[in-house]
């Protein structure tokens, strides 16, 4: 396909996950504070996504064996699973030093080169949000990951000219929320390509263990079971419910974490035994109690809790179709049954809503 198809000039806006929602994904300034002193350094260190971490190892032990720079590496899933965390761990496995930059921050092609051309032999530029690169930069970029040279326009206008310039080899990390929104040229000049799942409810126990110790906090089995299955799947939420479970303990318990206390702060902070939180709750409790389980457009839904479309559609839906409590169909919003339970409600026998569900869970 041509690259043109796909890539765009204009960078995709930020999804508006709130940064202030407790358990919202993207990274807000405590997080950012925090998080450096909470991230596995090693490969051995970090929990969970077996298969990456396996197939990586292989990668690197081969790349130090043949005393050359690691291949590229595109690393996608979702925000706060560990993407920074495993191209800083990459960078630090091949005892190379490291460049954070993001997609947003290099709309013009210059910009690119800059960073290029300063790079030292075997360094990692991890390059976070690489589908949000301007088009420029990421045609420069796809001689830079195979050739190792860029061509630096120098002028303007007929009297422009191309001077060529040598660059080190270094490993380049991209990290993506939407691999399939990279241009093929771009995705395969990667050499390996590692996609990130939720985690487990048992490894995001291991990361609450591991936080704990690190923020020297007393935690019991127990009580990073209760918050691991509030976290979604997302180690940095996990380390975020933590720091709040740790400050209800402090200050209305003995300072250890329990069962009961975990559940009575995150009962405080409005995040539910499932991770849902008031929003979450908001869009499920419209569709169940106005629209009788839907079918209901997606706008009218909003309209229902008050929020922007777009704060529903991309805040919100995401995780409850990810947790099966609602479905989007061509008719519109549907909750299923376990959206029925999960809010204590029964659904009505006779209505719109249980034959949208009929028509979706079809006997
Ligand atoms: N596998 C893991 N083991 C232990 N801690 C982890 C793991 N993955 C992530 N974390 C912790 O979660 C936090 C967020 O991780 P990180 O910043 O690497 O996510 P990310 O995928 O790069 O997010 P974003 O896409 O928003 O940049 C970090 O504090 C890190 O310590």
């Amino acid at each position: 396909m041509n690259p043109d198809d796909t890539s765009s000039e204009t960078p995709t806006p930020p999804r508006p996950d709130a940064a202030e929602r407790l358990v919202g994904a993207s990274a807000d300034g405590e997080d950012q504070a925090v998080e450096a002193a909470l991230r596995p350094t090693s490969l051995g260190e970090f929990v969970g996504q077996e298969r990456v971490r396996e197939q990586l190892d292989l990668v690197l032990k081969a790349a130090r064996a043949r005393g050359a720079t690691a291949d590229h590496v595109l690393l996608s899933g979702a925000p706060g699973l560990g993407k920074t965390t495993l191209s800083m761990i990459i960078a630090a496995e091949m005892n190379a030093p490291i460049r954070i930059t993001s997609g947003p921050a290099i709309q013009h092609a210059g910009d690119l080169a800059a960073i290029l051309s300063s790079l030292q032999e075997g360094e990692v530029l991890f390059l976070d949000e690489i589908h949000r690169m301007s088009r420029p930069a990421e045609e420069m970029l796809y001689m830079a990951m195979e050739d190792f040279r860029v061509d630096v326009i120098v002028g303007k206008g007929p009297g422009a000219t191309a001077i060529p310039l040598e660059l080190p080899p270094f490993t380049l990390v991209g990290a993506t929320t939407r691999a399939g929104l990279l241009p093929p040229p771009l995705r395969d000049r990667f050499g390996f390509t590692g996609h990130m799942e939720f985690y487990e409810s048992a490894e995001l126990e291991r990361v609450l263990h591991r936080s704990a110790r690190l923020l020297e906090l007393e935690i019991d089995a127990e009580g990073a079971a209760e918050i691991a299955g509030r976290s979604r799947g997302t180690p940095r939420i996990a380390n975020r419910l933590l720091r709040r479970v740790r400050d209800y303990a402090q200050v209305k318990a003995d300072g250890r974490i329990t069962r009961e206390v975990a559940a009575m702060a995150l009962k405080v902070y409005e995040v539910d035994s499932r991770g849902l939180d008031r929003l979450d709750r908001a869009v499920l409790h419209a569709l169940l109690k106005l629209f009788a389980g839907g079918p209901v457009g997606l706008s009218t839904l909003a309209v229902a809790v008050g929020e922007e479309r777009e704060t529903v559609e991309e805040v919100a839906e995401p995780f409850l179709v990810r947790e099966g409590l609602l479905a989007r169909t061509p008719r519109g919003r549907i909750a299923t049954p376990a959206a029925w339970s999960h809010l204590g409600l029964v659904p009505p026998p006779q209505t719109p809503g249980a034959g949208g569900q009929q028509g979706l869970f079809g006997a």
